[in-house]
């Protein structure tokens, strides 16, 4: 199995909950010095890549029977001011990178009868913030890709599915609360409260191995007949 960002707080998680399973593990992350760590910690194996490049999608290994799609990044500023180039780097992470990713995996799954596609989605996958435009954008395009892989690859035994969380415990988040913190001169707990729980019924932050029990559930035969679904994992925001 394969899994992208794998280095960072989701997908570090989904690294260990695979490898516990007893997985093998390819571990794909631009951070060199992160990834070497992740791959020490899990017994999984390394490859250090930037995914916005298309030479280096073409070295990772293509004969993987799970394809979690998780890189991500992001850029927070109101439209007319949001860097065009960052705008297309997104873009090209979050949307371009699992579509040649799915073109080099899909074919070794068809011809094997099984696979799974898990992408690493979000709330903002489903629904808006504003000043996220490239994130909301990739992450709506994610989902269209996600469901029209499902129907697809379902004669093949490939079933694909979003996971949309709300907000993680991962570097991705905690920068922004300090970020916040530091701008409005309040505390980091007052900040996560006001903003980052304000929207969910659970009020707390989704640790990354919570989102990882969900890959990994999805990857089970049991899991067979679910394809093409966005599953929250947010504490009820998108219930409300
Ligand atoms: N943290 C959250 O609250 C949250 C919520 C919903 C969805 N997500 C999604 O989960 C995924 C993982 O997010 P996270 O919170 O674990 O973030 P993170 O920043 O902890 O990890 C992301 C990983 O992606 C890697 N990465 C970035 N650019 C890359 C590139 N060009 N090539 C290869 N790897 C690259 C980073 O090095 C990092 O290890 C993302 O797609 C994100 O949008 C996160």
């Amino acid at each position: 199995m394969l899994v992208t960002g794998g280095a960072g707080g989701i997908g570090r998680a989904c690294v260990r909950a695979f490898a516990e399973a007893g997985a093998s593990v390819h571990l794909v992350d631009v951070d060199e010095r992160s990834t070497a760590e992740a791959a020490a910690e899990s017994g999984a194996r390394p490859h250090t890549a930037d995914l916005t490049d298309p030479a280096a999608i073409d070295r990772l290994p293509s004969d993987v029977d799970i394809l979690v799609n998780n890189a991500g990044i992001q850029h927070v500023a109101p439209i007319p001011d949001f860097p065009p180039e960052m705008f297309r780097t997104i873009q090209t992470l979050m949307v371009t990178a699992p579509f040649l990713l799915l073109r080099r995996v899909l074919p070794g799954m068809y011809e094997r009868g099984w696979g799974r596609v898990v992408n690493i989605s979000s709330v903002h996958g489903l629904r808006a913030s504003p000043h996220k435009s490239a994130y909301v954008a990739a992450k709506h395009a994610l989902e269209g890709l996600s469901k029209v892989t499902a129907l697809e690859a379902a004669a093949h035994g490939v079933t694909s599915n979003c996971i949309d969380p709300g907000y993680v415990r991962t570097p991705l988040v905690t920068g922004q609360i300090a970020d916040q913190a530091r701008t409005r001169g309040i505390g980091e707990d007052a900040v996560t409260d006001d903003v980052f729980l304000a929207r969910t019924a659970v009020k707390r932050l989704i640790e990354p191995e919570e989102v990882a029990a969900v890959a990994a559930w999805l990857c089970g035969d049991h899991a067979a007949y679910l394809t093409g679904a966005s599953i929250p994992v947010d504490g009820g925001w998108t219930a409300a």
